[in-house]
């Protein structure tokens, strides 16, 4: 648990975030400015936005089609995530000619509230984790959002609700998952069911109704040379109860190249637009996500 006042004060509480980004690659930070209030209000437009027919959110017009349920890929139920989600790029919220937001006003202005808070919360962490990098080359130390091209319209805020699941021992609320970004700003209803995997065994995050959840990225995986690790996680389904969560995904732009804090880097340099065309081809292909693999120097599969 990192308090990010006092962070950001001065007092200490780095090498604590340092550490459980290299050995969790998640970490809880309270004190962070993303009002309960707030919060709470996105939370009842969220319930609002999922009550809608299923025919209204799979409009393309709506939220710049950005509405996303199950797992198009799934071939059984192991493979199918009991979920649906608004993967809504900031670029739409924030744009005065995107119109079409119609009864969605309210859920708009709180998105974009939502999504500056989160955005502050997501700079200040990669940037003290990145100052705490080796770097060979000077002013790469700090920085890193914006040395790596991520500004609010590369970034994505994700709206997720996982519904009351009748068979939760054999589905997922969400399958188990590396984020493809540079780092993940969560923030989970008190239902529960969001585990990670630590040392080969999946460990569960508690709900803190005052805390939010941070994870690192495959991206700043690949940036730290390995240091910071992006890890795997996936949300368990819920027999007695809906659950929501909000992400807000720090991405760069897709022509962005993902460097490195300093050589050598195990990884050849990659665009992000890159990164996320070859995951989408090899879930295409293979149903799995190869990730980072892909893009070792030193390929271990000859
Ligand atoms: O809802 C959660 O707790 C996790 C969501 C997540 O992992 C994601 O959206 O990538
Ligand atoms: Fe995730």
């Amino acid at each position: 648990m990192i308090d990010l006042k006092r962070l950001t004060r001065g007092h200490g509480g780095a090498d604590a975030m340092v550490r459980a980004a290299s050995e969790w690659g998640f970490f809880q930070v309270t004190n962070h400015e993303v009002s309960r209030e707030l919060m709470e209000k996105m939370r009842r437009e969220q319930a609002r936005l999922f009550r809608l027919p299923f025919e209204t959110k799979e409009k393309a017009g709506l939220l710049n089609g950005s509405y996303r349920w199950g797992n198009p890929t799934a071939t059984s139920l192991r493979h199918l995530s009991w979920s649906e989600a608004f993967h809504v790029p900031l670029a739409t919220i924030f744009d005065d000619d995107y119109h079409d937001f119609g009864d969605l006003t309210s859920l708009r202005g709180v998105m974009q509230e939502v999504a500056e808070a989160m955005s502050r919360v997501a700079n200040t962490v990669a940037e003290v984790l990145a100052a705490k990098l080796q770097t060979t080359r000077t002013g790469h130390g700090a920085g890193v959002a914006a040395a790596t091209g991520c500004d609010e319209t590369t970034c994505f805020l994700r709206l997720n609700r996982y519904p009351t699941c009748p068979f939760p021992a054999e589905t997922f609320g969400m399958v188990p998952h590396t984020d493809s970004d540079f780092l993940t700003v969560l923030c989970q209803d008190e239902v529960g069911g969001l585990q990670l995997m630590k040392d080969s065994r999946w460990v569960a995050v508690k709900p803190r109704p005052d805390a939010l959840i941070v994870n690192i990225g495959d991206l700043f995986q690949a940036w730290s040379n390995n240091r910071y690790k992006s890890v795997e996680h996936k949300v368990v389904a819920n027999a007695k109860t809906d659950r929501l969560s909000v992400a807000y995904f720090l991405c760069p732009s897709y022509g962005s190249l993902i460097g490195t804090c300093g050589e050598p880097s195990p990884y050849r340099a990659f665009t992000f637009g890159e990164y996320r065309k070859r995951v989408q081809e090899d879930v295409r292909r293979t149903g799995k996500k190869i990730g980072l693999l892909n893009f070792l120097r030193h390929s271990p599969v000859q």
